[in-house]
């Protein structure tokens, strides 16, 4: 009576109806799942003896049918068990959103890297792991304790995209958001001059870098929302190839829309962003409370294993969805760690890195795979250690 139907492309219908109330009940109910569930029984060219008899019974909608069982339904249409299911089946396919195979999937990723690409860190293992560094379009985040590299690692990125084409480099301007006025233009002079010393030694080289590179230091949130729209109009009139906030923390704290934001400021642009994310103590909402900052010289190891155990990144779990790649930088018994914790193409890796005067290298190309709760942890044992042992060395 109602004619076949193919269930194949779509979820089977116990399984949709499961969805549909699980969403509502907990009111996250997308955009998508409603257009599916509104969708009016009239309109969806069913044979028409079928429809009427929907109508008769005040079913309007795919919702109406789908929300109903087949045994619901054969008592309230009176019609059998087999043209109910066929019924069902066929609301279903014409409701659900178009499927898309893995294969198309793969096209449309292989196109829109062609389309984008990549800043290449120059930090070998990592940019094999991501294939080919930080990707346009999305949202990278640096997570990590105070003093652990964040900075270093953003200014290294600056003059990389910076970088004339003929050298590797994106030869793009920079926006660079720093938020706590930690931007230091010598230090970055001086990360290009050890990395490389061939093209910074050229005439006035350093100078056209530098040049290149827009800091911008906004002193409040009012202020920070205010240059947002500077920024996207620089995105869109000057040759961007780069965004870095640094710290988000700083500027979001609580916000979380601005998650939002940021992504679609990554997407609309196709550059890559950079954002800066602190830790802080999972047992305390206050952001400022790092490890080194509350040990004393005497503490035992063990006291520290326990209290870094509880880092987690400051921005909560919106800035997680948000984000594409983040890498966690780390200290562990006086060693600095770069973790690959989140990466929709690589298995979490990872790396010990040093700081130099040519700013962060990693000490071995070849990652390490992570298991467990160890992907997400944020360890900061013997950081301190680190910082005062690098700043003895400095001059
Ligand atoms: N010239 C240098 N040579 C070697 N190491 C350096 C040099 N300059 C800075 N460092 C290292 O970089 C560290 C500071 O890193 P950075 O400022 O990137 O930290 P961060 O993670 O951004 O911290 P915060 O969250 O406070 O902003 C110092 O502790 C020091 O170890």
């Amino acid at each position: 009576m109602f004619g076949s139907a193919s269930l194949e492309p779509t979820l089977p219908v116990f399984l949709r109806k499961q969805v549909w109330g699980r969403r509502e009940r907990e009111g996250e109910c997308s955009l998508w799942v409603r257009e599916m569930a509104n969708k009016v029984l009239s309109e969806m060219g069913l044979p028409k003896s079928i429809t009427n008899i929907f109508t008769a019974r005040n079913l309007l909608t795919a919702k109406d049918v789908l929300s109903l069982t087949e045994f619901e339904l054969m008592e309230l249409l009176d019609v059998g068990f087999a043209e109910v299911t066929t019924a069902v089946a066929q609301v279903s396919e014409i409701s659900s959103p178009p499927y898309q195979t893995a294969l198309s999937l793969l096209e449309q990723c292989i196109q829109n890297e062609y389309l984008s690409g990549h800043l290449p860190t120059r930090l070998k293992g990592l940019d094999e792991v991501l294939c080919g560094g930080i990707p346009f379009g999305v949202l990278t985040e640096l997570v990590g304790p105070a003093g652990i590299g964040k900075t270093q690692f953003c200014m290294k990125l600056s003059l990389l995209a910076s970088l004339p084409t003929k050298f590797g480099g994106l030869e793009g301007r920079v926006i660079y958001v720093d938020v706590e006025s930690k931007f230091s233009s010598r230090r970055m002079i001086e990360i290009g001059v050890s990395s490389f010393p061939d093209i910074f030694h050229m005439e006035g080289m350093a100078q056209e870098m530098a040049g290149r590179i827009l800091v911008l230091q906004p002193s409040s949130l009012a202020e920070f929302t205010e240059s947002l729209q500077q920024i996207k109009v620089s995105l869109l009139q000057h040759q961007v190839k780069l965004l870095v906030i640094d710290s988000m923390t700083a500027v979001v704290s609580g916000d979380t829309s601005l998650s939002v934001v940021f992504r679609s400021l990554a997407e609309f642009s196709r550059i890559p962003v950079v954002v800066t994310n602190q830790v802080r103590s999972q047992c305390s909402d206050e952001i400022s409370q790092y490890a080194f900052q509350v040990q004393s010289r005497d503490d035992t190891i063990e006291e520290s294993a326990r209290f870094d155990s509880h880092l987690v990144p400051a921005l909560g779990i919106h800035w997680s969805h948000a984000v594409t790649i983040r890498l966690v930088l780390e200290a562990k018994s006086g060693e600095r760690f770069m973790k690959v914790a989140k990466s929709p193409i690589s298995p979490p890796l990872v790396f010990p890195f040093n700081i130099t005067s040519s700013g962060i290298s990693l000490l071995t190309d070849v990652g390490v795979e992570m298991i467990g709760p160890q992907i997400n942890a944020i360890q900061n044992q013997g950081h301190s250690d680190v910082i005062n042992f690098l700043s003895e060395r400095l001059p």
